[in-house]
């Protein structure tokens, strides 16, 4: 089987370099044959669009898509869409394996994908992103469908770009299909609890990880890399739970208060800010970097991908890091960080709240019925603290950290799947 390597970016870290690193070392103390390797390294399709989207000047301007299905093995692929400035290729490809992974380690039956376009949401108007995600949903209307590949939101989307996609999916196929993509408007079919569900999976692996620490959460001190959907929902859950939270940043700049943050204070400041937390006066200003060196019980990274690094790793002090964004620590951080005695509860777990109520949405949408937000809540905290006590499990089996024992996990399970159902 032809399969072109990642090329490695000269003094660039590559989040793909990184996703596979972690997945030879799992895949080596697994023992799985040269064959299933191959399987379960090459994404099953892979696709590049062009979308041409006449901006508010006049011009049309023409955007580059991706949409990367890593596996499909546990059933319909599924994954977010991320409109940032960075999208390429080898980004989108180790966030659809990473999806596969997630979604075994929480053990629902879907497969892995993602998608991205190269886009700068910031400089864009509601005008010009509706254009362009109902251009995206057009050129991937073969690829999307409830059964097929369902896509969700990441960075830089949200309900409004999901509900754009379902109704032009929608419309494309001359039905209402609410199933064909998840986090929604709850008018549309979305389900309570879907908006803050990852935040809140990131809450309970930190209390679940604090636990095992023997850390006091009304003791505790974090500081959370990232005030968007991820990142501020788990800071105010984290908050509710006795936590004090000692920074907070974005795009803007890290926001210092030994004291706490007033989290609530901060959202709605964000709010009333066009989604910045530019100019905020609860806490001192520092720079993005400092965050990583504050004192602190945990550290969330929740912006994006590569930001613990060789470079920062020395100046961490956190005793742990859980992971909301995907891929947040590079590969070359991980022996300083295990060195150093810091628990790393990572994306493929700590992140997993979200896809686990994207799913109960699509479940709801099947079935034409609506859960309550206790029942919604309630299964994901007993999904995610049951994967965190399992990879944990195994880390202590296989002598390992939690990082390595979620990839034996999620790769045990997919590859056993393979196995049962044959037919290569
Ligand atoms: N939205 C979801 O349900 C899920 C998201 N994730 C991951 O969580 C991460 C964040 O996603 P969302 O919260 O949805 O995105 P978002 O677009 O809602 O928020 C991103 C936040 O990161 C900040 N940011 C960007 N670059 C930064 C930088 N260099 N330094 C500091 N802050 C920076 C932005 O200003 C914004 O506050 C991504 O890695 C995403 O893949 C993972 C699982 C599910
Ligand atoms: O909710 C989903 O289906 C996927 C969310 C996502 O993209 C992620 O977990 O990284």
């Amino acid at each position: 089987m032809a399969y072109i390597e990642p090329a490695p970016i000269k003094d660039k870290e590559n989040p793909l370099e990184s996703m596979m690193h972690r997945f030879d070392k799992a895949v080596e103390l697994l023992g799985i044959s040269d064959e299933m390797y191959h399987i379960l390294k090459v994404p099953r399709k892979q696709v590049t669009v062009g979308i041409p989207v006449t901006m508010d000047s006049g011009k049309i301007k023409v955007f580059e898509g991706y949409r990367v299905i890593h596996s499909t093995i546990l059933g319909p692929s599924k994954g977010g869409i991320r409109f940032d400035p960075d999208v390429n290729i080898d980004e989108v490809r180790a966030l659809a394996a990473w999806m596969t992974w997630k979604c075994a380690v929480v053990d629902i039956p879907y497969g892995g994908a993602k998608g991205g376009v190269a886009c700068n949401p910031r400089e864009m108007s509601a005008g010009e992103m509706e254009r362009l995600m109902r251009g995206y949903t057009m050129a991937l209307l073969d690829v999307f469908g409830p059964d097929q590949d369902i896509p969700a939101p990441d960075m830089g989307t949200g309900q409004r770009e999901m509900a754009w996609l379902m109704d032009e999916y929608s419309k494309a196929k001359g039905m209402t299909i609410p199933a064909v993509v998840t986090g929604k408007p709850l008018v549309l079919g979305g389900s309570l609890g879907r908006t803050e569900a990852t935040g809140r999976g990131v809450m309970v692996s930190a209390l679940a990880g604090m636990e095992k620490l023997r850390i006091n959460p009304y003791r505790a001190t974090a500081v959370v890399q990232g005030f968007g959907n991820v990142g501020s929902h788990a800071a105010s859950l984290l908050r509710e739970r006795g936590v004090s939270i000692h920074a907070i940043s974005d795009i803007s700049g890290a926001y210092f208060n030994d004291k706490g943050i007033d989290i609530t204070a901060a959202i709605a400041y964000r709010d009333q800010n066009n989604d910045s937390l530019d100019g905020f006066t609860g806490a001192e200003l520092i720079s993005g970097d400092d965050l990583f060196s504050i004192p602190v019980d945990v550290l969330v990274p929740a912006a994006k991908e590569d930001v613990i690094t060789r470079r920062n790793v020395e100046s961490i002090q956190a005793k742990m890091i859980v992971e909301g964004a995907n891929g947040p620590t590079s590969f070359k951080a991980d022996d300083i960080i295990n060195d150093k005695g810091i628990m790393v509860v990572p994306d493929i777990l700590a992140n997993a709240g979200g896809v686990t109520v994207s799913y109960f949405e699509w479940v709801q949408n099947r079935i034409g019925y609506k859960w309550t937000l206790e029942r919604v809540n309630r299964r994901t905290d007993r999904i995610m603290k049951d994967a965190f006590d399992h990879v944990y499990e195994v880390s202590l089996k296989y002598k390992v950290s939690l990082r390595i024992a979620a990839y034996i996990v999620a790769i045990d399970k997919v590859s056993s799947t393979y196995k049962f159902r044959g037919g290569f």
